[in-house]
């Protein structure tokens, strides 16, 4: 039986290889999408979309009181992706968000409805599995060196920063980095924001340009020695997998899971 799927987002970035990869994948079957423009103009500049004759709605409530569907996707942006997920996991369909900018009261909020009604949801940072690896890596290493920053570059268009992946990585190395506040005490910053974005100690630089893709390097660093733990998606096929994974093992689940890791070796 094939797992029927709604995905919100279907002319994004992501959203384009999400419905390129659900409609190639046998066991998957992509029954409607939600869109905020069904615009049939715009629809047609999106040919796997336009060809596959699936239903698209502006209106979540109406897609997931109408469409039969066991698993719903989200590549949207938080706000959106929030209200989506709520009425989704209400309904008992099982949600996999890839949107990433979410609070962690909205992931509080969420966790508990999926509690409430007994629904899995997945919320992936980053489905490419070299990213999961990636943030594992340098939760291992945190516990060595204390001293750690993270760089993480993304193209131009991107909305929030720092990344979801950078988020989680803060708050994996958080589980295992004795506290410390790094750099000189009476260090300066001449240009406001030189030194980017604090958590916990943990500098964050956000870095935006055309060209690039999804990038993350975290550098730690000890007496008389570095360790850098990077990562590169070079074209968004790397989170196809990642997102074929979550949609076959949020059926099993009937509580959020936060992070693919969680997930990877069960
Ligand atoms: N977890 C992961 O591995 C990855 C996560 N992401 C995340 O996925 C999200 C999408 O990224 P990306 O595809 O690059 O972004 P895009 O901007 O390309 O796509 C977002 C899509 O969502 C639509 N949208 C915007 N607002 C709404 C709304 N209110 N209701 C319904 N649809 C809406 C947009 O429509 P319109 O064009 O009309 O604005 C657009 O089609 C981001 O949060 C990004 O960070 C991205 C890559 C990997
Ligand atoms: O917007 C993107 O492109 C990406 N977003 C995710 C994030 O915020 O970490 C995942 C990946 O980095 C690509």
């Amino acid at each position: 039986m094939a797992i029927n799927v709604i995905i919100a987002g279907p002319r994004g970035r992501m959203g384009t290889e999400a419905v390129e990869m659900v409609t190639n994948e046998p066991n998957l079957q992509l029954v409607a999408c939600i869109d905020r423009k069904n615009d049939k103009e715009k629809m047609r500049e999106y040919p796997t979309l336009s060809r596959l004759k699936i239903p698209v709605f502006e209106d979540p409530e109406e897609c997931f009181h109408t469409v039969q569907a066991d698993v719903f996707i989200d590549l949207t942006v938080p706000e959106a992706c929030f209200d989506h997920a709520t009425i989704a996991i209400q309904r008992h369909i099982r949600t996999v968000i890839g949107t990433s900018g979410l609070t962690n009261s909205q992931i509080e909020e969420l966790s508990a409805i999926s509690k409430e009604n007994q629904t899995g949801c997945i919320i992936a940072p980053n489905f490419a599995i070299g990213a999961v690896l990636m943030m594992q890596f340098s939760k291992m290493a945190a516990r060595y060196f204390p001293d750690v920053e993270i760089i993480e570059k993304h193209h131009d268009q991107k909305l929030d920063a720092p990344s979801g992946t950078a988020v989680k990585t803060v708050d994996l190395i958080k589980q295992t980095r004795l506290p410390k506040t790094q750099g000189h005490p009476n260090e300066e910053e001449i240009i406001p924001g030189a030194r980017g974005a604090v958590d916990d100690g943990i500098r964050v630089h956000s870095v935006r340009l055309p060209g690039l893709v999804a990038h993350q390097e975290v550098i730690f660093g000890g007496s008389g020695q570095t360790l850098s733990i990077k990562h590169d998606s070079i074209d968004r096929k790397s989170f196809m997998s990642g997102v074929k994974f979550a949609v076959e093992n949020v059926i099993d689940l009937n509580e959020l899971v936060y992070g693919l890791e969680n997930i990877l070796d069960k």
